[in-house]
């Protein structure tokens, strides 16, 4: 039987690349859900090749556009922020790819594992925000949460038939645009330069948190959760060609790894086939054709945001959704020209000295935080 997939952000990088994946092994899936946020035009065309069974436009401004478009199909047309959370919900799909960006994707992450489905996850944010609550409804509904994220991937595969627990991960990072730029150089970053990521093509948010290494952070975060080891065993390497996704090191000093050339669409196919590995037409790794694969230390003082990660790691509670939601307001704002780039940092580590702190907070706890912070941070611009 086909796996019958609600596409959450069908019309961002990870959700073009994941229809790519369906494309190819349209004998293995199809599509039951896709949604947008106000891209309606390109959710339209999507909606007309994949025929789903319902479509969700979040910004309610694009409905009328989206249903008139779609009026000669026989398919659901919902807007709204709640109706992605209800289609999850409801029971046309089996598996949930999350490919949302931000905070938008938490609700629809506790949804799917609410609702026992599994969830292909791309949506970092989703962990970073509330991992606890995610893994803890998962545990209990039985869901399966497949990482998407290639480091995460990577570990994943690594971990897969070990019966030994992993004594230290490994993630790499491939330091970004400014790897070589001077500390002093950075306040100087423009819009154009920090969307020029030296390995993987991206959704701007993203690109920005890799050069920022925010990416990075919250990825550590992202791997406590998933794997459950604590941040000191969780370390970070810069790995400038982004060939080794991630390692895993275990009690007798081996250590695995998983390769291969910096393509989204193995994680995505791996994360909706596994344990299977069917075959994919993507570009193959050539070692012989590969200059040497280097590793060296993070430069802790020009990229403060990953220490910075760390440091709400260990403080738990809202401390990284804080940074999530002054990350988030800041990158746009650094985005849209309003602020300078060392400005991003800035604004995060002072969310965090101003935000209040709940150490044990509730799902509306993270709703109200994110509310605050994004308040705070938006009237420092
Ligand atoms: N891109 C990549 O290679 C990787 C991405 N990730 C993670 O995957 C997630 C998606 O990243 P990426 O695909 O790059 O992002 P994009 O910005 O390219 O796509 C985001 C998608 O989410 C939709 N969206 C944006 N805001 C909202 C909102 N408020 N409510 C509902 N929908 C919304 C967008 O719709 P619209 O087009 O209409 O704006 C779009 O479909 C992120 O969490 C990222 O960190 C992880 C590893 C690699
Ligand atoms: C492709 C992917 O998983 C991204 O999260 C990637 O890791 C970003 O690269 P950085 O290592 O530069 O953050
Ligand atoms: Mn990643």
């Amino acid at each position: 039987m086909k796996q019958r997939i609600a596409l959450l952000g069908s019309t961002g990088s990870i959700g073009e690349q994941t229809l790519d994946v369906v494309r190819a092994r349209s004998d293995r899936f199809e599509i039951a859900v896709l949604t947008a946020c106000s891209n309606w035009q390109k959710l339209a065309r999507q909606a007309e090749e994949f025929a789903p069974d319902a479509v969700v436009i979040a910004d309610e401004r694009w409905y009328g556009d989206l249903r008139e478009a779609l009026a000669h199909l026989p398919v659901k047309v919902y807007a709204g922020t709640e109706a992605i959370e209800q289609v999850v919900r409801g029971d046309s799909a089996d598996v949930v790819v999350n490919a949302l960006v931000g905070y938008a994707g938490m609700m629809p992450s506790l949804a799917a594992v609410e609702t026992g489905k599994k969830l292909a996850l791309a949506n970092k944010e989703s962990l970073v925000i509330a991992g606890k609550q995610i893994i803890e409804a998962a545990d209990r509904n039985g869901a399966a949460i497949l990482p998407v994220d290639s480091e995460h991937s990577a570990i994943f595969q690594s971990l897969v038939g070990e019966v030994s627990p992993a004594r230290r991960l490994i993630l790499t990072a491939s330091g970004g645009p400014f790897l070589h730029t001077p500390k002093e150089r950075l306040c100087e970053v423009t819009v154009e330069q920090a969307l020029r990521h030296p390995n993987w093509s991206m959704g701007a948010k993203i690109t920005v948190d890799s050069s920022t290494m925010v990416n990075k952070g919250f990825e550590v975060i992202e791997a406590h959760w998933l794997f459950g080891l604590p941040a000191e065993k969780i370390d970070v390497l810069v790995h400038p060609q982004s060939v080794v996704h991630s390692m895993v090191e275990f009690a007798d000093g081996a250590i695995k790894a998983q390769l291969g050339t910096p393509d989204m669409r193995l994680p995505i196919q791996y994360a909706l086939t596994f344990p299977e590995r069917p075959d994919y037409g993507g570009q193959r790794f050539d070692f012989a054709r590969t200059p040497s694969l280097t590793f060296e230390e993070v430069d802790g003082d020009k990229f403060p945001a990953l220490g910075i990660a760390y440091e709400c790691l260990e403080r738990g509670g809202t401390a990284p959704c804080t940074m999530n939601a002054a990350n988030e307001v800041a990158v746009a704002a650094f985005l849209q020209g309003r602020i300078g780039y060392s400005d991003i940092v800035r604004l995060i580590e002072r969310a965090l000295e101003q935000a209040d702190f709940l150490p044990s907070p509730t799902v509306e706890d993270y709703t109200a935080c994110d509310r605050e912070v994004r308040g705070m941070v938006s009237a420092m611009l």
